[in-house]
């Protein structure tokens, strides 16, 4: 019944934590613990999980929404922010809303056109959507109550993607863009009327201004100013993170990487770059800064901290602790004294090359040569993390954070003529506004890629078992009281695992691969799972794991399901290109042009195989030959591409035509 929705409110979500019947916020509580006290489904039964329903999202990029559910009706958001009611006991829509983002935002989104879910509260939905603005809706009518636009300018390049939480009566959301370049901020809204409360800035502004309050004071003192970090932002977007302890009266929330990524560009003399890659406790009421940890000081690899926070308390050495547990980029699990920021521990939960370990107050002990300005560096974690936004979760009852982690290889090198707005060929797509001040593989990585399903004991900081994956990028966690971890994965399955051994104990096929969390709720007295399905993201732009491509799609399960899935889409792909003409010579150029324009949505022609975008190794031979007509004003418009009129020239293309037809040749098995 949608009208429950009237009855969601911070006591709502703080009662409902004890039993989790319902999935009131993308968390699921405001530990944001992702544990669902439902034990119906458990390890002796798993095997008869069978599905109730399949609901096509009508998307084809990446859906990274958890499910909310509250009394049988979902929430679920796909690509483009696109919002779906649905009831449960049906699988059928009650509405859906779209916000009608104009498809050139996708130019200026960094990692896919994706959103992670909506808020509830006090009968209104609350998503963000791609184009910055934060909407609330009716949740009986899916019509729009209130819009605000959430940017400080629309020629900015902001873009949202996170879920918005609401916590007493305002509702947060951050935004993204500092691969762009921006300054991150969070803003609170009344839920009732969409006035803004507060917002509070993550990294200083223009040093000519006043500061906007004394954290910004602080936070200044560890930037360099010759290095004009303001014209650029400075980055320290919050894209993703924010967890809340009412008692305490704290809200938490995960600080983005630097803008530009290297730190000597952006702040010469050094210096920690405040509040980059830190968790930073907030008022609620007021927005005020309360205290920090930064994880990463002087970010230099887009160490983002905006992944999951969980609040738990645990014991440390025989005495109750309240921590936070965060597993961000920058492959270190911490485990951090929630009340006042104080480190408790730190380990790495991949491996890791840039410090060995972090020392008795918090702070990394770093290896030189992941700063080096001279020489290119196999960043381990790269830019994409040793784990990325897709959700961990936390089974108070074992003790262990299930986390999805990975390694996916980049080698990046400080680029000195790198200026803030510059686009020089081989500037990693600096061609739609990137400023990023490295490049990227100037070499080839030695590191390799995997992906894996850990779980982690927070408390002796160490793995205690984990699932191999056949490739990074793999979907969020659910952890529940019938012991069990559910996951899907880059691959196209969704499956069950032991808790305490990790053993599979059952999968099925969802046609496509799984980047988004599951969630769990009950109705009429029976415990269902969810999983939303659409593969992409930033990785999933131009990789994939499976051959199936499949629209975004939610599948519900439950014991004893019997309903037969949809039919699966196959990945259609051309052979490898061939035939199209060009000069040799002009092969250097098309490269360092391909890198300012194409690389990151396209990959590497001929290599990478496509995600949801294709691989222009893999077209018909008439569409390289001709990609001057899809370069500009071309037929992908509508699905997001860029127009590079006026950005490139058409010799220009013609140098990314002989990039692409030569390296698809270069990679061309030899007959011999
Ligand atoms: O710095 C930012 O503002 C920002 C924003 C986002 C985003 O909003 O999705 C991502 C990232 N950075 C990022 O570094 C990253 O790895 C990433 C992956 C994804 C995704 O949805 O797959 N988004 C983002
Ligand atoms: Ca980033």
């Amino acid at each position: 019944d949608t009208s429950a929705v009237s009855r969601v409110d911070g006591a709502f979500i703080s009662s409902n934590a004890a039993e989790t019947r319902d999935w009131p916020s993308v968390g699921l509580d405001y530990a944001e613990t992702r544990y669902s006290r439902l034990a119906q489904i458990n390890g002796g039964n798993v095997k008869n999980l069978g599905l109730v329903w399949a609901y096509n999202l009508g998307s084809t990029r990446g859906v990274e929404a958890t499910p909310l559910v509250v009394d049988g009706v979902m929430y679920v958001t796909a690509s483009w922010s696109v919002v779906h009611a649905i009831d449960v006991r049906t699988g059928k829509a009650l509405w859906t809303y779209d916000p009608k983002v104009p498809k050139e935002t996708a130019a200026i989104a960094c990692c896919d056109v994706v959103n992670r879910g909506v808020a509830l509260y006090h009968g209104k939905v609350f998503v963000a959507s791609l184009d910055g603005r934060l909407i609330a809706l009716d949740a009986n009518s899916g019509k729009k109550v209130w819009e605000q636009d959430t940017r400080l300018s629309a020629k900015l390049p902001f873009t949202i993607t996170g879920a918005p939480r609401v916590i007493k009566g305002k509702v947060m959301i951050g935004n993204g863009g500092a691969e762009l370049g921006l300054r991150g901020y969070i803003t609170a809204y009344d839920a009732e009327t969409g006035k803004q409360a507060w917002r509070f800035f993550t990294v200083p502004g223009d040093p000519a201004q006043p500061f906007e309050n004394k954290a910004m004071e602080m936070a200044a003192k560890t930037w360099d100013p010759s290095g004009e970090y303001w014209k650029g932002g400075g980055g320290g977007t919050v894209w993703n993170s924010i967890a809340y302890d009412a008692d305490l009266n704290l809200m938490y929330i995960g600080v983005g990487n630097g803008s530009p990524w290297s730190h000597k560009a952006r702040s010469p003399a050094g210096g920690d770059n405040l509040f980059l890659g830190s968790v930073v406790a907030l008022n609620p009421d007021t927005g005020e800064y309360v205290w920090h940890y930064q994880e990463t000081p002087g970010d230099n690899w887009d160490y983002t901290s905006t992944q999951d926070i969980i609040l738990a308390d645990v014991k440390i050495e025989g005495k109750p602790r309240k921590v936070l547990m965060h597993a961000p980029k920058n492959g270190f699990f911490f485990v951090v004294d929630r009340t006042n920021g104080k480190f408790i521990s730190a380990k790495n939960f991949v491996d890791v090359n840039w410090a060995t370990g972090y020392d008795s107050n918090g702070r990394p002990i770093e290896l030189a040569e992941a700063r080096s300005t001279t020489t290119a560096f196999d960043a381990v974690p790269g830019p994409f993390g040793g784990h990325n936004w897709h959700s961990m979760s936390f089974s108070p009852k074992l003790g262990l954070a299930y986390i999805p982690v990975q390694n996916i290889p980049l080698v990046m090198q400080h680029d000195p003529s790198w200026s803030f707005g510059s686009n020089k060929p081989g500037q990693p797509m600096s061609g739609i506004g990137w400023n990023t001040a490295m490049h990227l593989n100037t070499r080839p990585p030695k590191s390799l890629p995997f992906g894996r399903l850990i779980a982690w004991d927070p408390i002796q900081q160490r793995e205690v078992w984990r699932h191999n994956h056949v490739s990074p990028w793999n979907g969020g966690t659910l952890a529940t009281a019938g012991d069990l971890v559910f996951q899907g994965s880059a691959d196209g399955r969704f499956a069950a695992y032991d808790a305490r051994t990790g053993e599979s104990l059952w999968e099925t096929p969802v046609g496509t691969g799984v980047i988004a969390a599951p969630s769990s709720y009950e109705v009429d007295g029976k415990q269902y799972v969810s999983i939303a399905v659409g593969w992409g993201g930033v990785y999933g732009e131009a990789a994939r794991a499976t051959e199936r491509n499949t629209p975004g799609t939610v599948y519900t399960f439950a014991l004893g399901g019997t309903a037969k899935a949809p039919d699966f889409v196959q990945y259609q792909m051309s052979g490898l290109l061939t035939g199209v003409k060009y000069n040799p010579a002009d092969v250097p150029a098309g490269t360092a042009l391909y890198v300012s324009h194409c690389v990151f949505c396209h990959g590497v022609p001929g290599v990478d195989k496509g995600g949801h975008i294709r691989n222009l190794g893999y077209v018909p031979a008439a569409e390289i030959e001709n990609l001057d007509k899809f370069v500009f004003k071309g037929p992908m418009m509508p699905l997001g591409m860029p127009d590079f009129t006026g950005k490139l020239s058409k010799e220009d293309v013609e140098k990314i035509k002989a990039f692409i037809q030569g390296t698809a040749d270069a990679v061309r098995p030899k007959a011999n």
